[in-house]
């Protein structure tokens, strides 16, 4: 299956210049998304991961299905002010100003193995955050799973340090 063929490309949105790869459409068809989380999984269970952590907001959609069909638990990364009760918060630096993540406190036990499943890595400024703030608790981040990297934009080099997946690749 070619999962390019389910992925719309919007020139200059959000904002102008950005060349947006829109998955609603994948989501949309059974077959398309079936195939996209049994590849993620298939790559994923080449860890012995105990979590799928999933970014707000398209990290839910693609995240907490890979973990039900892995069969872990799902834990989501949230932006501020969204999780109930104690949470660990994170501030991270964006193209413009700054932007804070939250979890909840003791959503896993220290040493933890967790993989972060998002739909795409851009400038890997989001999953890198997330990697922090995992890290800072303890997790052991196993890898960081995407639907779409955007291969000119530096997300692969600025998260080194962790196993990259991703299923398709655009160059932006
Ligand atoms: O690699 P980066 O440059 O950090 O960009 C990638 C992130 O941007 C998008 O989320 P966005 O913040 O737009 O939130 P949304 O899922 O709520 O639309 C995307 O779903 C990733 O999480
Ligand atoms: N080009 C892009 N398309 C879709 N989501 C994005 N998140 C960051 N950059 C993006």
């Amino acid at each position: 299956m070619n999962l390019k063929d389910y992925i719309d490309i919007i020139e200059d949105f959000p904002t102008e210049g950005i060349s947006f790869k829109d998955i609603t459409k994948l989501a949309a068809n059974n077959e398309a998304f079936d195939y996209t989380i049994e590849e993620l999984k298939k790559e994923l269970e080449k860890e012995e991961i105990e979590y799928i952590i999933g970014p707000e907001a398209r990290g839910f959609l693609f995240g907490s299905a890979v973990a039900y069909a892995m069969g872990v638990g799902f834990i989501p990364v949230r932006k501020e002010g969204k999780l109930p009760g104690e949470v660990i918060s994170y501030t991270y630096k964006k193209e413009y100003g700054e932007d804070r993540l939250e979890i909840k406190k003791n959503a896993f036990k220290e040493g933890a193995k967790v993989a972060i499943v998002d739909d795409l890595l851009a400038t890997g400024g989001t999953v890198k955050a997330a990697t922090d703030l995992l890290k800072s608790m303890g997790a052991d981040v196993r890898a960081l799973a995407f639907v779409i990297e955007l291969t000119e934009l530096g997300g692969r080099e600025l998260n080194k340090d962790v196993d990259i997946i991703s299923l398709v690749k655009y160059p932006y």
